[in-house]
């Protein structure tokens, strides 16, 4: 349940917290979903359509980059392992953490890195960076083997969801993320949401 529900779940809440913050970002994703499918029709996308949404993807991107679900990765060093950079070096039999929400969070590989910026992960900025800046999947061996099925899955929930709703965050609310295993919102995500034909509003918070 951990690799592949939990972990989705979170990063599914905490991108639609960002959505509903920032109503430029959704109309954009609106804007490409129009493109793409029949405004008249309900959404159902192909795979081959979830692949056409290359915004919908960078804000997934930039939102794993937030707050990515699994926080810390550990290793376990079975070798005497000198870092190229310094020379320093890691016995055998260190325990060693890797942080991507620090990796995330470093102003030197992303300026201004509290700022919600789904350009950051444009094609252009994203070949400026080092492959393992970005690591909400991990690295290596042993990364997350359901890394692209779990971004087809983000989009096509969160493409639903921007079809048929617009989305506001309740005023005067933070999320606040926390180590619950993996990385949660510990105060939920209070939206609300309007029917984009209705008009329906759904008040209770
Ligand atoms: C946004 C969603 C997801 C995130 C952020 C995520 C993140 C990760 C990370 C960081 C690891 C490596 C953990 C480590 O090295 O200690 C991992 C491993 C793994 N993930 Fe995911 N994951 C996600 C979704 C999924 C999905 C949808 C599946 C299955 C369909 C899945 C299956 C796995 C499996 C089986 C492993 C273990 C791989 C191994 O040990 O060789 N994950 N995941």
């Amino acid at each position: 349940m951990f690799e592949g529900h939990d972990t989705t779940e979170a990063a599914i809440s905490f991108a639609i917290y960002l959505l509903a913050c920032h109503s430029d970002v959704q109309e954009k994703v609106l804007e490409e979903l129009k493109s793409v499918f029949d405004w008249s029709q309900p959404l159902q996308p192909t795979i081959q359509q979830l692949g056409e949404l290359k915004y919908l993807e960078m804000v997934i991107k930039e939102a794993l980059r937030l707050y990515p679900p699994v926080a810390a990765i550990l290793r376990d060093i079975t070798n005497d392992e000198r870092l190229p950079s310094t020379g320093h070096v890691i016995p055998d039999g260190t325990v060693m953490i890797v942080s991507p929400w620090a990796v995330h969070r470093n102003p030197e590989v992303y300026p201004d890195p509290e700022k919600f910026d789904p350009e950051r992960f444009s094609a252009g900025e994203t070949a400026r960076r080092h492959p393992y800046a970005f690591l909400p999947f991990s690295a290596g061996p042993r990364n997350c083997i359901g890394q692209r099925f779990a971004i087809l899955e983000m989009k096509s929930v969160l493409a639903k969801v921007i079809w048929n709703f617009e989305m506001f965050v309740e005023p005067g609310f933070t999320a606040l993320p926390g180590w619950k295993i993996i990385l949660k919102s510990i105060n939920g995500v209070r939206i609300r949401l309007e029917d984009r034909r209705t008009k329906y509003v759904n008040t209770g918070f």
